[in-house]
């Protein structure tokens, strides 16, 4: 059949979907019954992740791109927790005007990162729709998953990788204008990085963690109210790459309630620190301690330095 013409619904389901590489040894039924059948025996942790076009990917995304602003989002609620991916299920709302050929290149990539992170596909739905929106529902292992709840007094506030930089460059994708930022900045917009294998080694280790999504600001709030404490974080602290420094309070900005960072944070005690950076160190990633956690019931505190400020922004919400 032409790949012009839509396929017959089932027809494009197998020749996309199904006989992907990536297995799982407790995937007993994969794709073809009402239900998937998992049979194994260590605790699961599952997140849903919707996406929509226009709102979390520009309508012009290449079907790459999407599949890229799709998987890797969600596949950072997995490191969040520090489990090891499994498996992951699929549902595609389509518009009319989506062609094989569109579902055919999104199929490819989303295949390649299946394999790159060990996570097989293993179920979904596919329907039409007005607007492209996709369900992710990933799964991942862990026996003894991080939570947001864990923080200690005491503990050291940590963040990987560089704050800021998809949302800064965020703009110069919406106008097109692309190739006018720094392609660490493009690169953090269309293919994060959650660092899945540092996440997982963070287990035992740490006492929370949590994914940033929305941004620092609001989301250490979440983590703060979950462990009923508070967290006092600098400003000064925070990893910003050069160009997005050389901004300056738009920068910092960014950094703090940009969001679509999909880096981890993580609380710890002191004593580990060590450990933190030798595992860094190996997984090749990048973190630094940005503050501490103290008594109280669930606020930031934000600092510039040794003085308590009030911080100007909010973090991303979607009402
Ligand atoms: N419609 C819903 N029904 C049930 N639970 C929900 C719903 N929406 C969100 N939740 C739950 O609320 C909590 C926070 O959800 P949220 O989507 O903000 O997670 P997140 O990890 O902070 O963000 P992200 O969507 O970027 O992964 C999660 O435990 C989630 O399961
Ligand atoms: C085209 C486009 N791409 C990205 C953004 C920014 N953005 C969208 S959702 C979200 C938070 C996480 O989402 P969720 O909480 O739904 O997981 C962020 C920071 C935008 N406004 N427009
Ligand atoms: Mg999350």
């Amino acid at each position: 059949m032409s790949h012009n013409s839509i396929m017959h619904e089932f027809d494009l389901i197998k020749q996309c979907f199904t006989n992907w590489p990536q297995q799982h040894n407790d995937v007993a039924v994969g794709i073809g019954d009402d239900c998937l059948l998992w049979m194994g025996t260590t605790p699961l942790v599952v997140s849903a992740d919707t996406a929509v076009s226009g709102r979390h990917f520009p309508e012009f995304a290449s079907p790459e791109q999407v599949a890229q602003r799709v998987f890797l989002p969600a596949i950072s609620d997995l490191a969040a927790m520090g489990a090891k991916p499994a498996f992951f299920t699929l549902a595609l709302t389509l518009p009319k005007r989506f062609n094989d050929d569109w579902v055919i290149a999104f199929a490819k990539r989303l295949q390649q990162l299946s394999v790159q992170t060990q996570c097989m596909l293993a179920g979904g739905d596919t329907t039409q729709g007005e607007q492209l929106t996709i369900t992710l529902s990933v799964h991942g292992t862990c026996a003894h998953p991080l939570l947001r709840s864990g923080a200690n007094v005491g503990d050291d506030v940590w963040v990987t990788g560089w704050l800021g930089q998809a949302a800064a460059a965020l703009p110069a994708v919406l106008s097109r204008q692309e190739n006018t930022v720094p392609n660490a900045w493009r690169q953090a917009y269309w293919q994060p990085q959650p660092p899945l294998k540092f996440a997982e080694q963070l287990v035992g280790i740490v006492h929370s963690a949590m994914d940033i999504s929305d941004g620092l600001a609001g989301d250490a709030q979440h983590l703060a109210k979950a462990s009923q404490v508070d967290l006092a974080l600098n400003l000064n602290s925070l990893p910003l790459d050069e160009p997005l420094r050389a901004l300056g309070e738009e920068g910092v900005r960014h950094a703090v309630a940009g969001g679509d960072d999909y880096q981890l944070l993580f609380t710890a005690d002191s004593s580990v620190q060590r450990e933190i950076l030798a595992l860094a160190n190996t997984e090749n990633v990048n973190v630094t301690k940005i503050g501490s956690v103290q008594a109280g019931s669930g606020s930031v505190k934000w600092y510039d330095n040794q003085q308590l400020i009030d911080l100007p922004w909010q973090s991303f919400q979607h009402f």
